[in-house]
């Protein structure tokens, strides 16, 4: 998205607002405002101990912002219960995969289209044409996202199997069989081998072009970020330190100096 596009005033689909988050003594955000729009990937970056992991659990609702607010679609997500976040349109992925290592590509991925959909034990006993009608939908789903995800010759494989990368692809898979408004990637990139990190790229980018999706990624591994972020948000201890477009943040001097000392990065 350019920045003219943003500048016509369309309201945000995620707002983080003044939010600050304190472990016992240790302020580990502090007062972090940023704006996420429609079809934005935006890089959450920083050096370690930054922040942004505490972020990335507030987004996911895993901790309880001390103050401020998170709202989506300018309501705060922080009166809704973690288990309920796909359900106001959040899929996130895990940095070390936490999928069921013992079912099968297939049903790890209909685990997350009943996400956002209701069921209870009695209207499944009983099979009745609604839970029918739903089942059949969730199917084509399943199928839709596995084709899409080129995860369809593995359908029927057990997870715990897979190489690592593919792993995250069924991750990814999982995490959008819910239809969520925005994906929230956990270091996507960890544990890959370069070709793979190029490869997930390009998927990240056509997952935004081809399905509209709005993505937050944390994300260690610059190459990465600065090659598919619209938009890059950078903390350094618990504060953001700078944001714009990746050209921007790169020569920073702020961010520069910040990650001086952490050559690896
Ligand atoms: N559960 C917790 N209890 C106490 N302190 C915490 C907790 N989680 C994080 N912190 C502290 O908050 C600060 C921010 O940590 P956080 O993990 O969010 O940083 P990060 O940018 O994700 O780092 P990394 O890149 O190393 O994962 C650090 O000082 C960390 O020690």
């Amino acid at each position: 998205m350019t920045q003219a596009q943003l500048a016509q005033g369309i309201s945000p689909l995620l707002a983080v607002r003044d939010v600050s988050v304190v472990f016992g003594g240790i302020v580990a955000l502090n007062g972090v405002s940023f704006d996420m729009h429609k079809g934005q990937i935006l890089g959450l970056i920083g050096p370690n101990g930054a922040g942004k992991t505490t972020l990335f659990n507030c987004l996911s609702r895993l901790y309880q912002p001390s103050s401020g607010d998170i709202l989506m679609d300018g309501a705060s997500i922080l009166t809704r219960p973690p288990h309920r976040i796909a359900e106001i349109g959040i899929g996130r992925t895990f940095q070390n995969v936490a999928l069921f290592p013992n079912l099968s590509v297939m049903d790890n991925v209909r685990v997350g289209t009943h996400a956002r959909t209701s069921s209870d034990i009695i209207s499944d006993s009983l099979r009745l044409a609604w839970i029918r009608r739903s089942e059949s939908s969730i199917n084509k789903k399943v199928h839709e996202i596995l084709a899409y995800l080129d995860l369809e010759d593995v359908a029927h494989t057990t997870v715990s199997g897979l190489p690592f990368g593919t792993q995250k692809r069924v991750e990814l898979a999982r995490a959008l069989a819910a239809d969520p408004k925005i994906l929230l990637l956990d270091e996507p990139a960890g544990g890959l081998n370069h070709e793979e990190v190029h490869v997930l790229g390009d998927l990240i980018r056509r997952i935004r072009d081809e399905r509209g999706m709005t993505v937050l990624l944390v994300e260690h591994h610059m190459g990465l970020v600065m090659s598919i972020a619209d938009h890059v948000v950078a903390l350094n201890f618990g504060k953001k330190l700078a944001e714009g477009t990746p050209a921007q943040v790169q020569v920073n001097p702020d961010v520069i100096t910040a990650y001086l000392g952490s050559k690896d990065q």
